[in-house]
C-alpha cells in the first residue's frame, strides 16, 4: 500500500508520478474492497469509478474546485483522495464516515447527494455562482448513466444549454443502472458506447463514399445534414442538438487520456459534457459478473464473495412480491411499476410472470405515478413499488394525478421506516406526513408478514388511491395467530387491559412486544393496539380506551409532525383534561436521522422499548395516585 500512503490529504494524488497511477489505482481498489467486504456499502460504482476520480483529482484543486457526484454512492475514490482514507473504518457506521458526500464531513464535498438525477442542476448552480462572484473554480458533475434516466437531469441539460459560462459534466457510462438501465437514451448512449463496430461503419460508409467525386459530395452532405445519417459522423449528436458540446466516448480505466480530455474541458468557457464508459465493478471478478448484487452489498467475505450474515427469514420485500405473483395471478387488471429498483422492491418476480404486465420506468418516480395513474384510469390496477424517500419526489403525481381524481393506485412504499446505514437521504419517514393530508388516501401498515400480505388484497378489493408502507429488513412473524379481517378505518386490538395504552404503527409491533413485556414484568397492566390505517384515527376505539386508560403511548416509524401520534394526541387533549391522561410519542423527534443501525438510531432517540418504559413507568405512576 505504499502509493496510497502518500495520500493523506487533498492534491497528495499530484505528488505522485504519473507513471504510477496504475498502481495507486490498484491500491485503492483493493482498499475499497477490503473495507466494503468489512462495513457494506457501494462496492461495484466505486470499483468503476476510480480511473475516473484519480483523473479528475489530477485536474482540479481542492477544496477550491467544486467537484459533484450525482446520487453519490461513487464518491469513495474521492474521500480517500481528500484525506479521509482511515475514517472507512468508520464506514456508514454512527457517527462515522458516510457513503455519500457530505459538506458537513468534508469542504471537498461540493454538495450532498444520495437521491438521483440532482447532480447536473447542482454544477450549474455553482458555475453561475462563480461567475457572479467573480471566481475562477472549476466545476464539474459526475452523473451516471442510470441517472441520466431521471427528468431532472433533462430540465438541467434543458437550462445547461443556455449556459455560457465553464461547467463539466462526465458522464460516467457503464451501461448498468443497479440492474439493467432502460429507455432511450440508455439505448442512445449505447449505441454511441458500441462505438468500435459504429466507428468502423462510420469509417466504411465515409472512405467508401471519398473512393468517388460524388461519393465525396455526398460525405459532405451528409457531414453537414442534421438528420439521423449524421449519427454515423458525430456520436452524441443529441447534446450537440440541444447546444451542449460533447466529447467521447473515452475510455475511463485510460487515466491519461481522461487527464488530457479533462485539462482541455476546463479550459471552455461553455458546458461541455464528456462520455466515459467505465465498467462497473472492475478488478474484483465477483463485482463484474454480478455488478447489481454487489451494487450495495452488506459485509461480504472477499474470497468466495458470499454476503457473511446469511438471510436467516423472510424480508417485507420477499412477502411483498410473492403476494404480488399471486395477485397477478388472479387478476388480470393488476399491473406492476418500478422506478429502477426491480431487484430492490423484488418486482423482478413479477416481471418473470409477467413480462407484459411489469414496467420499470428508470429512475422517473413522477413518471411513475402519473402513468400508473392514467392506468387507473383506463380500468387497471397498478401497483407502483417505491422507495419512501424517493417517493417524496413524486408528491405533486400522487396529489394531482392520483387522489384528486380518486383513482385506484396501490402505493407499494418500500423502505419505509429508519434503514439504517445509507443515512439521512434514504430514511423513509416522512411519506406518512405528507401522504396523510392528501385527499381520499388512505395509507396503512402491517404489524407482520401474514398482514402485509392481506393489506395487498384489501388494497386490491378498495377503490381509491391507497399506500401500504412496509420497512427494509426482516418480516415480524409475531402474532401469526391473529389476524382479524381488515375494515376501513380500525386498529386492532392485540390484548385489552387499562392503565396504559399502546399504539403500534407497522411493522413497530415487534419493538412495542417487546415494551409491553417490558411493563407487565414490572405489573403495569397494557392494551396494545395495532393501528393498521396509519393515517386516520379509530376514534371509536379511543372513547371507550379513554375511560379505562392514564398513559397513551405510540410506537412509530415516521417522523412526529404530521404522524399518528399528534393527531392522537390532539383528539386526546379535545376529549379529557390535562390531568386526565399523559400522552408519551414514540414517534421520531429529530427532523433528520442520521446513518447508524436501526436498534441504534432508536436507542439515541429514546423510542425504543427501553427508552419508552423508562418515561411511561413514573408516569404511570403518577396517574395512580
Ligand atoms: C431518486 C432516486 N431513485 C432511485 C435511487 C436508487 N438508485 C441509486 S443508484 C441507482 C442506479 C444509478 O445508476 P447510475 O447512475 O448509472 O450509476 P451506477 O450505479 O451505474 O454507477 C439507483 C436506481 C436513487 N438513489 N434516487
Ligand atoms: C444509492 C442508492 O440509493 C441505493 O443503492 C440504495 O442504497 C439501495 O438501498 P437498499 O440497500 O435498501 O436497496
Ligand atoms: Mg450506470
Amino acid at each position: 500500500m505504499h502509493m496510497l500512503e502518500k495520500i493523506t490529504k487533498e492534491n497528495d494524488i499530484k505528488q505522485i508520478e504519473r507513471q504510477d497511477y496504475p498502481a495507486l489505482a490498484a491500491e485503492i481498489r483493493d482498499f475499497l474492497i477490503e473495507k466494503v467486504s468489512i462495513h457494506g456499502g457501494h462496492l461495484a460504482s466505486n470499483l468503476g469509478t476510480v480511473e475516473l476520480t484519480m483523473a479528475l483529482h489530477a485536474v482540479m484543486n481542492f477544496p477550491e474546485d467544486k467537484l459533484i457526484f450525482d446520487v453519490g454512492h461513487q464518491s469513495y475514490t474521492h474521500k480517500i483522495l481528500t484525506g479521509r482514507k482511515d475514517a472507512f473504518e468508520t464506514l456508514r457506521q454512527y457517527d462515522g464516515l458516510s457513503g455519500f458526500p457530505k459538506r458537513n464531513e468534508s469542504p471537498c464535498d461540493a454538495f450532498d447527494t444520495g437521491h438521483s438525477s440532482t447532480g447536473i442542476s447542482a454544477a450549474m448552480g455553482y458555475s453561475i455562482a462563480r461567475d457572479l462572484c467573480g471566481g475562477d473554480e472549476k466545476v464539474a458533475v459526475v452523473i451516471g448513466d442510470g441517472s441520466l434516466t431521471g427528468g431532472m437531469a433533462y430540465e438541467a441539460l434543458n437550462g445547461l444549454a443556455q449556459l455560457k459560462t465553464g461547467c463539466v459534466v462526465v458522464i460516467n457510462d457503464n451501461n448498468m443502472s443497479i440492474g439493467k438501465n432502460v429507455g432511450g437514451l440508455s439505448k442512445y448512449l449505447n449505441e454511441i458506447r458500441l462505438g468500435n463496430a459504429y466507428n468502423e461503419l462510420k469509417t466504411g460508409v465515409e472512405s467508401s463514399l471519398m473512393g468517388s467525386k460524388t461519393g465525396k459530395k455526398i460525405a459532405k452532405v451528409l457531414k453537414r445534414s442534421k438528420d439521423n445519417i449524421k449519427q454515423f459522423f458525430v456520436p452524441g449528436m443529441f447534446f450537440e442538438e440541444l447546444g451542449i458540446t460533447y466529447v467521447g466516448p473515452i475510455d475511463g480505466h485510460d487515466i491519461n487520456q481522461m487527464i488530457t480530455t479533462f485539462q482541455h474541458a476546463f479550459r471552455l468557457d461553455k458546458p461541455i459534457i464528456i462520455h466515459v464508459k467505465t465498467k462497473k465493478g472492475k478488478g474484483y471478478g465477483y463485482a463484474e459478473r454480478h455488478p447489481d448484487y454487489f451494487h450495495g452489498i452488506a459485509p461480504f467475505d472477499r474470497i468466495s464473495g458470499k454476503v457473511l450474515a446469511a438471510k436467516k427469514t423472510s424480508c417485507y420485500t420477499d412477502i411483498f412480491a410473492k403476494k404480488m405473483v399471486k395477485l397477478g395471478e388472479t387478476h388480470e387488471d393488476v399491473v406492476a411499476i418500478t422506478a429502477a429498483m426491480a431487484q430492490g422492491t423484488g418486482l423482478v418476480r413479477f416481471e418473470e410472470a409477467y413480462p407484459k404486465r411489469f414496467f420499470d420506468v428508470g429512475i422517473a418516480e413522477q413518471h411513475a405515478v402519473t402513468f400508473a395513474a392514467g392506468m387507473a384510469a383506463a380500468g387497471m390496477v397498478p401497483v407502483v413499488a417505491i422507495y419512501s424517500s424517493f417517493l417524496q419526489r413524486s408528491y405533486d403525481q400522487i396529489l394531482h394525478d392520483v387522489c384528486l381524481q380518486k383513482l385506484h393506485v396501490i402505493l407499494a412504499i418500500d423502505r419505509a421506516g429508519l434503514v439504517g446505514q445509507d443515512g439521512e437521504t434514504h430514511q423513509g419517514i416522512y411519506d406518512l406526513a405528507y401522504l396523510s393530508h392528501m385527499p381520499h388516501m388512505i395509507v396503512l401498515a402491517p404489524k407482520n408478514r401474514y398482514e402485509l400480505e392481506a393489506m395487498l388484497d384489501y388494497a386490491y378489493a378498495y377503490d381509491g388511491p391507497i399506500a401500504i408502507r412496509y420497512p427494509r429488513g426482516s418480516a415480524y412473524k409475531g402474532h401469526a395467530d391473529i389476524q382479524t379481517p381488515i375494515v376501513y378505518g380500525k386498529s386492532e386490538v392485540i390484548q385489552e387491559a387499562s392503565g396504559v395504552a399502546v399504539f403500534s404503527c407497522g411493522h413497530m409491533m415487534e419493538e412495542a412486544d417487546r415494551l409491553v413485556e417490558r411493563l407487565e414484568a414490572k405489573q403495569i397492566p397494557v392494551t396494545l393496539v395495532n393501528v393498521r390505517f396509519q393515517s386516520m384515527l379509530d376514534t371509536e376505539l379511543l372513547d371507550r380506551l379513554m375511560k379505562t386508560h392514564t398513559v397513551f403511548v405510540t410506537l412509530e416509524d415516521t417522523i412526529m409532525q404530521g404522524g399518528y401520534g399528534e393527531k392522537l394526541h390532539a383528539y386526546l387533549a379535545e376529549k379529557n383534561s390535562p390531568e386526565q391522561y399523559t400522552f408519551i410519542s414514540g414517534a421520531i423527534p429529530l427532523p433528520s436521522v442520521p446513518q447508524g443501525t436501526i436498534p441504534e438510531l432508536r436507542h439515541h432517540m429514546q423510542i425504543d422499548a427501553e427508552g419508552l418504559a423508562e418515561k411511561i413507568v413514573p408516569c404511570y405512576k403518577k396517574h395512580l395516585k
